[in-house]
């Protein structure tokens, strides 16, 4: 379009260029070579050993050792606006998505003001995105008790572009989003099976635990993280999870809900939780399954007494689970990652007071993801290539898109270029550019793995610390 074209939109004046390097990641494996792009697609890919001799029209971007990859496409992030936007915003939330190399996102109907839960609240979010994001975003839709059981507000909202839907079995921390049961779940997916879109859900159903939040919340002990994690035992994942493998029996093939899928959100129990979801693929259930890079990164153990930052729901595990959670990912149990920036303002996340049963839940991480699955994951011996399965390929592919994901010709240019052994410290020096750093666990740690470019459809929309001037990231509709 003229818009996407426009030269604000990109910091590299061409339509037609190469980029060059010695580390490509394609699904065919990692190759040294070019990518030809053109008016934001890849026009063709050539191997070093096939560039000889071939005419090259356009300017060429030589990235040397630097790897190429795929953008990353986080299928799970809050960016709360229209309604909280001082919680996050569009335009802060996505040019930290670009700065971490993330291409695409995919933003949840809660914590925005109102929830996207109709036709008309995605709208107001199509409206609140326009001109202001630097990445291309697409919305989930929300599932909730007052549309679940209304097959023609579901349709509205399906029709209007929502990629699909999502829900909680547990309270959600905002009101306006109220938890589904089993069998709103079950109405919900009989609609989506005809739109081949997928249900996301949260799992958790709150169990009789041995510690009240009522009872508990002024003492001393809110301030340990332990009572908080005993608040919200792996039982809770395990029981949504069970009702859930009992419903997706539906969505094998000859099922009442076949063509529809559904798609775990951020499981942090490998144990039981993880046990049902590998029966339920054996027996041919359309699930997946994701986890965060914070249940991968940190452990229980580590968190210090009023260490807030580390709040979320389901919440970090022991070390032993994180080991567990990293070889369900190793050996493709778990189909892929994503961020669940869940931010807030400061003043929520208690950060003074430390009262871990009464701060806001929510990991802030949007720009670093890359590097952090990076660091955390080498001892593991993780691959480029799983990088691209996880963040890329796999998350495309839940979010229908079909142009996105993959380094190959015919799709979409979104790219990132990075470098894996730079190792930088977040510290109050580096620049992060959403909203509320001092509410990031990840602040004071050090990780390796630079971005320096990030390009959506082309455009280079991050380069070095520098945004391109205009937001030209796209609204992405199902149809
Ligand atoms: N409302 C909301 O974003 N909740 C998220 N935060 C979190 O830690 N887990 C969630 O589901
Ligand atoms: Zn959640
Ligand atoms: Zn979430």
């Amino acid at each position: 379009s003229s818009k996407s074209s426009h030269k604000e939109c990109s910091l590299l004046p061409y339509q037609h260029y190469w980029i060059t390097s010695k580390r490509i990641v394609t699904p065919q494996g990692v190759i040294s070579g070019s990518v030809e792009i053109k008016e934001g697609k890849i026009l063709s890919i050539v191997k070093e050993e096939d560039w000889q001799g071939k005419s090259k029209v356009g300017h060429i971007v030589d990235y040397e050792e630097a790897v190429v990859m795929p953008g990353l496409i986080d299928v799970h992030a809050h960016l709360d606006d229209p309604g909280r936007a001082e919680w996050e915003g569009f335009p802060s939330g996505t040019k930290a998505a670009a700065a971490g190399g993330i291409t695409t996102l995919v933003d949840m109907p809660l914590n925005s003001f109102p929830s996207t839960v109709s036709q008309e609240t995605l709208k107001l979010k199509i409206k609140a995105a326009k001109e202001r994001i630097y990445v291309d975003v697409g919305f989930w839709g929300g599932l909730v008790p007052e549309n679940a059981f209304n097959a023609n507000a579901l349709e509205a909202l399906l029709n209007a572009g929502v990629l699909g839907l999502k829900s909680f079995m547990c309270p959600s921390g905002i009101n306006d989003f109220p938890m589904t049961n089993a069998s709103h779940i079950k109405e919900g997916l009989s609609v989506l099976a005809k739109y081949r879109r997928p249900l996301l859900v949260h799992a958790e159903i709150q169990q009789d635990s041995e510690i009240h939040l009522e009872a508990k919340d002024g003492s001393d002990d809110a301030h340990s993280y332990s009572t908080y994690l005993k608040t919200r035992p792996p039982s809770w994942e395990e029981a949504a999870i069970r009702e859930l493998v009992a419903v997706t029996k539906e969505t094998r093939s000859g099922g009442l809900a076949e063509g529809s899928h559904l798609h775990i959100v951020h499981l942090s129990d490998s144990s039981s939780s993880l046990e049902l979801i590998k029966e339920a693929k054996n027996g041919g259930d359309s699930i997946t399954v994701e986890t965060c890079p914070h249940y991968l990164a940190f452990s229980a153990e580590e968190i210090r007494d009023g260490d807030t930052r580390f709040k979320c729901a389901p919440p970090i595990r022991d070390a032993a689970n994180k080991e567990k959670l990293w070889q369900a990912l190793l050996e493709g149990h778990i189909d892929m990652l994503s961020s669940d920036h869940s931010p807030t303002v400061p003043e929520l996340k208690l950060l003074d007071d430390g009262n871990f049963l009464r701060a806001w839940g929510g990991i802030s991480s949007l720009q670093f993801v890359l590097p952090v699955t990076w660091s955390y994951g080498r001892k593991y011996g993780v691959t480029l290539e799983q990088l691209a399965l996880w963040w890329s390929e796999r998350p495309a592919k839940l979010a229908g898109q079909e142009l996105k994901g993959a380094i190959a010709t015919g799709n979409l240019a979104d790219i990132v270029i990075w470098e894996p052994d730079v190792e930088f410290d977040l510290n109050d020096d580096y620049p992060v550019y959403f909203k509320h750093p001092s509410i990031s666990a990840y602040m004071g740690t050090k990780v390796s793995g630079r971005v320096l470019a990030t390009f959506v459809r082309g455009n280079l929309v991050y380069k070095e610390g520098k945004h391109a001037p205009a937001a030209c990231g796209v609204t992405i509709l199902a149809r």
